[in-house]
């Protein structure tokens, strides 16, 4: 990530002994991701993760912190959040919510291959199964409500053909919400965010899911629109790898079998899984944030696997 928020030695020491998790042996700024301030933490005790969160509230952290406890217990290789004495997972570290988790081993699989595709796939739809019976409720902050918002204020940025692309898209998608077919869709709670570098491998098995804080709770064909945009399009052009996305769907199918409403939407989802990555990275270049470290993805990006999802819409 990006360092939005300098933590000192101090600082580190004292959540160390809050935590009884050890001594400080080494802080270090991670570079890479957007959202949050993250730092390894090495203790005498082990390797940590401390993020300060930056936008996300004290009240939405603990849907992400004990969603992630709720998955790590029902089997999903996530890290666990590190409580105090009296279990409290959420943490006020430099004056900004914090939490401690643990670090998974391994590293992220930039290049992924189908075996890759085929291991997020599995344990993407193991992950809803176990998310259904986590108790509590938060919507996808990143969801429809917010495109809609974020929109008009990144359109005057836009030339006048993007900006035309970016409005029918939208509209498209108030449609589909408003839908019989979106309401039969299966929900529970999503990643969101389950890119290529938030998936660590240790060789070609896969190791962990991490960064929950785009979670919610949304439709599980969007969760699984998002990987496909991700793990399975060529980066460079933007195009959709057919041989990638197969192995994703038949590895998700062989724990959950999509539905006929999830089948016959998986076109317009991968749409919308564009469409959400295209506004918040819009809104991140036009509207960038004071960071050392921070560097803004590019929207052009998802602006191109959007025209592709609508020129060549992918069936499951
Ligand atoms: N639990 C973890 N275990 C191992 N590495 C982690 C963990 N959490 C974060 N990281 C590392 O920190 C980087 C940035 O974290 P990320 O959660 O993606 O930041 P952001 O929330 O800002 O997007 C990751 O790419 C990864 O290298
Ligand atoms: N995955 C998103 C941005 C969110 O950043 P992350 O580091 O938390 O994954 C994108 O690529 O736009």
């Amino acid at each position: 990530m990006a360092v939005f928020t300098e933590v000192s030695k101090k600082d580190a020491r004292e959540v160390l002994r809050r935590l009884q998790i050890g001594e400080l042996v080494e802080l270090r700024g991670i570079e890479g991701g957007i959202e949050n301030t993250n730092y390894f933490l090495t203790s005498t005790q082990g390797e940590f993760v401390l993020t300060l969160f930056e936008r996300l509230t004290a009240e939405q952290l603990p849907f992400y912190l004990h969603l992630m406890k709720h998955l790590a217990h029902g089997g999903i290789p996530v890290p666990e959040p590190r409580g105090d004495k009296y279990g409290e997972i959420l943490h006020t570290v430099a004056g900004k919510p914090a939490a401690v988790v643990s670090k998974l081993r391994g590293k992220s699989q930039l290049a992924p291959e189908p075996v890759h595709c085929a291991a997020v796939g599995a344990m993407l739809a193991r992950m809803h199964l176990v998310g259904r019976d986590y108790d509590r409720h938060q919507p996808n902050l990143r969801g429809l409500p917010w495109w809609n918002e974020t929109v008009p204020v990144v359109l005057p940025h836009l030339d006048a053909a993007q900006a035309a692309l970016l409005q029918s898209e939208l509209a498209y998608q108030n449609h589909v919400a408003a839908s019989s077919t979106y309401a039969a869709l299966p929900r529970g709670p999503v990643h969101a965010d389950l890119f290529r570098d938030n998936v660590m491998f240790a060789e070609d098995t896969l190791t962990g899911f991490f960064d929950f804080y785009f979670a919610g709770v949304d439709t599980w064909l969007f969760d699984l629109a998002v990987c496909l945009n991700d793990w399975c399009i060529d980066l460079p052009t933007g195009a959709h790898h057919a041989e990638r996305a197969a192995a994703m769907l038949t590895a998700y199918q062989s724990v959950r079998q999509l539905t006929a409403a999830e089948r016959e939407l998986l076109p317009a989802m991968l749409r919308a899984g564009a469409l959400r990555f295209w506004i918040s990275r819009l809104w991140d270049f036009y509207l960038p944030r004071e960071a050392s470290m921070l560097k803004p993805h590019d929207p052009t990006h998802f602006e191109r696997v959007l025209q592709g999802r609508i020129a060549n819409p992918v069936h499951a």
